[in-house]
């Protein structure tokens, strides 16, 4: 395969507004990205783009090889996992289903199961669960489960289609430290079959499978590159408009702010 991901001459609109203005990026094999960004930045645009959800005032979109306008959006989001903690809002529907009737539930793009599952789908499932230590939650009505359990559920649900894509939005936001780490420590597992954009607003959940860094700064891609190369004190205080210190420990960055007037002055 050639390229997993390449935009080039990106722009969205919307309402007379540009909300992503000129975006170029490829994503290379071997490439985990991180894609962060200030509220209102443009992540979830991107990731509407991506997915073939909205379509590009201008520019040429191309995801697994494929090129947007002249490909089966439904074939090729097959191929993409997606989880998102908006996911939740099925919270409500879901009052029976089981832990395991949930990630099986994958296989087929629905929330619930409204389909024959195959002996070896089950397998796959519970295949699942154990790599994502979930088991001791089979036959737990989902709707019990904590928050950080249910993530966990609907990671293991997106991978059973075995997607090449796998994003996860903010796929931490809510969640205790424990839980946090939890999810973070999924990732290795994802990696080894999928190619992974994750988006959050925390840089200290950039963990060490994540290569590459997108920041994104009012529509615009402020930055895009090598993780160590991007998360500096420089490049992220200016996305930022705040003065940061990026501090590595254990190959992972966390983030302390240096001066507080600056926050006064944004607020
Ligand atoms: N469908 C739309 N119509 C009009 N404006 C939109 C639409 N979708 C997004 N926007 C605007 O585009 C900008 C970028 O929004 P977007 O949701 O992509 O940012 P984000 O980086 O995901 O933000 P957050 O971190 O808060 O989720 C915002 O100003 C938003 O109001």
């Amino acid at each position: 395969m050639g390229k997993i991901l390449s935009l080039k001459g990106v722009n969205w609109q919307r309402n007379g507004q540009t909300i992503l203005r000129d975006f170029n990026w490829e994503v290379h094999h071997q490439e985990q990205w991180g894609i962060l960004g200030l509220n209102g930045s443009g992540k979830t645009s991107l990731l509407n783009i991506v997915t073939g959800y909205q379509f590009p005032t201008k520019g040429e979109v191309i995801v697994l090889d494929r090129s947007f306008g002249k490909t089966n959006l439904l074939e090729l989001r097959k191929e993409i996992g997606f989880v998102s903690s908006s996911l939740e809002r099925f919270d409500s529907s879901l009052k029976f289903e089981t832990v395991e009737e949930i990630v099986v539930s994958g296989k087929f793009a629905s929330i619930g199961l409204y389909e024959v599952v195959t002996k070896a789908e089950w397998e796959k499932a519970d295949r699942l669960l154990d790599r994502f230590r979930l088991t001791y939650l089979k036959g737990k009505p989902y709707h019990l489960l904590s928050q950080g359990e249910k993530r966990r559920v609907l990671i293991a649900r997106s991978l059973m289609g075995d997607p090449k894509i796998m994003i996860l939005d903010e796929p931490c936001t809510g969640l205790d430290i424990v839980s946090r780490e939890e999810i973070l420590s999924l990732l290795k597992e994802i990696v080894k079959n999928s190619y992974l954009l994750y988006v959050t607003h925390h840089i200290e959940e950039i963990s060490k499978e994540i290569t590459h860094i997108l920041l994104l700064k009012d529509g615009e891609i402020f930055a895009s590159g090598l993780k160590k190369e991007i998360l500096n004190d420089e490049i992220l205080s200016q996305a930022f408009n705040l003065s940061v210190k990026v501090h590595w420990e254990e190959d992972r960055p966390w983030l302390t702010v240096r001066n507080r007037e600056d926050i006064k002055m944004r607020s």
